[in-house]
C-alpha cells in the first residue's frame, strides 16, 4: 500500500512460526521446515516466532534462510539486543503487538532508533487460524501508519475479503491471511482481492 508514504504494496505470504514453549498452545513449524523452503522459492520468508525465547532462534532462523525475523514485544525483556542480534544476522527485524498490547515509549524508541523494519498488529489472539478479526485493533494500526509513514505494518488474524478494506483503510500494506486463503475454491482470487483493495487504500 502506497498510502502517506509511497511503501510497496504487498501481500506476502509469509512461513509461520509457532513453534511452542508455551507462549502459544500449539507447535506448528520451525527452522528445518523454514530451511527446505528456500532451497525452493525466492519468495520472502516473513518468519512469525510465537515463541517465549525468541532470542534462542536467530541463528538457526539466519542458517535456515529466513529473510523477516519478527518476535513478540511481550515474550522478551531484551528487545533492543535481540533487534540489533537480528540485523547483525542479516535478516530484518519485525516486532509484533498481540490485540492488548499497546507500543509504549521503548518501542517507539527502537522504532525511531531505526531497529524495527516492520511491526506486526495481531488482529486475534496468537496460536491457532481461523479466529475472529477484532476491529478493536484498528486504531493501532492506524496510528502506526499515522507516526511511522514509511514504516512496513503488517495485520494478522481473520485477515479476508471481509476484512482486508478495514485493515488497508487503517494503513496496513502487508497482510498475512490463511483461512480466508487455504480453504477459498481459487486462492489465487482472494489474494488479488486482498492485494487490490491494499493498493487502492494507497
Ligand atoms: O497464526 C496466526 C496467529 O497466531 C493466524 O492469524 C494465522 O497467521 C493467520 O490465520 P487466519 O486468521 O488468516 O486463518
Amino acid at each position: 500500500m502506497g498510502g502517506q508514504s509511497g511503501c510497496i504494496s504487498t501481500l506476502w505470504t509469509g512461513k509461520k512460526r509457532q513453534s511452542g514453549r508455551h507462549f502459544v498452545p500449539n507447535l506448528t513449524i520451525g527452522a528445518p521446515v523454514v530451511s527446505s523452503l528456500r532451497e525452493h522459492t525466492e519468495a520472502v520468508l516473513d518468519c512469525h516466532l510465537m515463541v517465549t525465547n525468541p532470542e534462542d532462534y536467530v541463528g538457526p532462523l539466519k542458517d535456515a534462510g529466513a529473510d523477516i525475523f519478527t518476535f513478540h514485544y511481550e515474550a522478551t525483556e531484551h528487545a533492543e539486543k535481540l533487534c540489533r542480534e537480528i540485523k547483525d544476522a542479516g535478516m530484518k527485524v519485525g516486532i509484533a503487538l498481540k490485540p492488548a498490547t499497546e507500543p509504549d515509549e521503548a518501542l517507539h524508541a527502537l522504532i525511531d532508533a531505526g531497529l524495527v523494519d516492520m511491526m506486526l498488529v495481531l488482529t486475534v489472539e496468537p496460536g491457532f487460524g481461523g479466529r475472529k478479526f477484532q476491529s478493536a485493533v484498528m486504531p493501532k494500526v492506524a496510528a502506526l501508519r499515522k507516526k511511522y509513514p514509511q514504516l512496513d505494518v503488517e495485520v494478522d488474524g481473520g485477515v479476508g475479503p471481509a476484512t482486508i478494506d478495514e485493515a488497508a483503510r487503517a494503513g496496513a500494506n502487508v497482510i498475512v491471511a490463511g483461512t480466508a486463503i487455504f480453504n477459498a475454491p481459487d486462492p489465487s482470487k482472494v489474494i488479488s482481492h486482498l492485494r487490490t483493495s491494499v493498493e487502492n487504500a494507497a
